[in-house]
């Protein structure tokens, strides 16, 4: 009989490491991506070495958290889960960071001081687990209950697109080139599947005035025919427009997403429409749950393991969204490979996963990984290596740091507004409806 080798998996260190990465002119509803983005990669080390990876926000309100926070963390077992969800509530949180604020682009729904603590703390949790795996020998997923699937499948996400940053902006050079237009898009998406063998298509609309959008979703249905195509305002349309777009491309959409603002008005639209609607926006917290699900609001939710928690708050979203008959995908904000691992993991732990789920990572040229994930026809294999399967590049993450280090201050809370008015000076965010 082998006797089990006695590890110290107690809490010695937590690093924080905030970090710019570069980030394409990509369009929203607010405005222009900035040229870095601000992301924290957090390092859990363990009494016996072993050191967990994870990734979350980065702009100052996350940041002030996750210090009080990793504090708490040191001296406890990495498998003491449930008890970092105590130790947060614990940790106060300046509510002018969040009465009254719309989040940091504008595009994550409402902001509550449970919503902050658990967008960081889905960080630690991640980078707990993964150093539980680690440690274990087992992967994220198999501590997740194992997986259903060996392959997560990703849409492409597309993006109306300036060619470059503004003159005089510090960037880094894409090789996307612009997509203004429908001829844009559907080159885009093209590059897209040449590039990741992605099958199915979101673009990331409220830009331009609704006609042009529904000509660009019609523009990719033609060229793609019958492939899964969404399009996403981020809550840019009043009812009336969401269901005149709702009308014109409900035969070519596999799901609308938060074309309206807020539960009431996507309750509106979707009485009004047989279109699916989805959101990361009206239903980003536990408690919008049960009014969202009974007036029917949406029919998918596109779960976030950073602002829901982590990754087995994503299986409860999930679990209750399988028992109202809601569909589940997964949204994603401009992230790295930590995350894009960590959301494949616990996405091939759901069972019912019938969409594929969004990514910005094929937009993140740079990473703090030694090998970059991949993927294959439009899927990130599920690693059963230990952990999260990914390993950090110590010199990568400190070149991104020292650019964090070196930016005045102006880049370190993403604002696309502001992003905008370099271009266009007059530029302030727009009132919603915007049409
Ligand atoms: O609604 C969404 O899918 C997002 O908000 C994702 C991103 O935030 C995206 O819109 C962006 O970064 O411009
Ligand atoms: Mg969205």
């Amino acid at each position: 009989m082998t006797t089990p080798t006695s590890r110290d998996l107690t809490v010695t260190e937590v690093r924080l490491t905030p970090i710019l990465v570069a980030d394409p002119p990509l369009l929203n509803t607010q405005g222009v991506h900035q040229p870095y983005t601000p992301r924290l990669i957090v390092e859990v080390v363990t009494a016996d070495g072993t050191t967990g990876l994870g990734e979350t926000y980065g702009d100052t309100k996350y940041l002030d958290l996750a210090r009080p926070l990793a504090d708490r963390l040191v001296g406890r077992q990495v498998g003491e889960l449930n008890r970092l969800f105590t130790e947060a509530d614990e940790v106060a949180v300046d509510a002018s960071q969040v009465s009254g604020q719309v989040d940091v682009g504008g595009l994550r729904g409402v902001q509550t001081a449970d919503k902050l603590r658990l967008s960081v703390l889905s960080a630690f949790e991640v980078a707990c687990l993964d150093a539980l795996g680690k440690s274990l020998g087992l992967p994220v997923h198999a501590l997740l209950g194992g997986k259903v699937r060996d392959a997560v499948e990703y849409s492409a996400y597309l993006f109306y697109k300036w060619a470059d940053h503004p003159d005089g902006v510090t960037a880094e050079k894409d090789d996307w080139g612009a997509a203004v237009d429908p001829a844009g898009v559907v080159e885009q998406a093209r590059i897209f599947t040449e590039r990741y063998g992605f099958t199915s298509f979101k673009l990331k609309g409220g830009v331009f005035p609704p006609d042009e959008e529904i000509a660009a979703v019609r523009a990719l249905a033609a060229a793609f025919p019958g492939h899964p195509l969404r399009l996403d305002p981020n809550g840019a349309w009043s009812v009336e427009t969401s269901l005149k777009v709702a009308g014109e491309l409900g035969d070519v959409l596999e799901y609308l997403e938060d074309p309206a603002l807020g539960t009431p008005a996507m309750a509106e639209v979707a009485a009004r429409t047989g279109v699916p609607l989805a959101t990361n926006m009206c239903v980003t917290t536990f408690a919008e749950i049960k009014e969202a699900f009974t007036r029917g609001a949406v029919q998918v939710v596109l779960s976030d393991h950073h602002y829901w928690g982590g990754l087995r708050n994503t299986q409860q979203l999930a679990a209750i969204c399988r028992t109202f008959g809601v569909g589940v995908s997964m949204h994603s904000n401009t992230h790295l490979g930590i995350s894009l691992a960590a959301m494949t993991h616990v996405a091939a732990t759901v069972p019912d996963l019938h969409h594929a789920c969004d990514s910005h990572y094929p937009w993140q040229s740079e990473d703090v990984l030694t090998e970059r994930l991949t993927f294959e026809n439009g899927a990130v294999r599920v690693s059963d290596a230990p952990g999260l399967g990914v390993e950090l590049d110590r010199d990568r993450l400190e070149v991104l740091h020292q650019r964090w280090l070196d930016d005045d201050g102006s880049l370190r809370d993403r604002d696309d507004a502001a992003a905008m008015r370099v271009a266009d000076p007059e530029w302030v965010t727009p009132a919603v409806p915007r049409w």
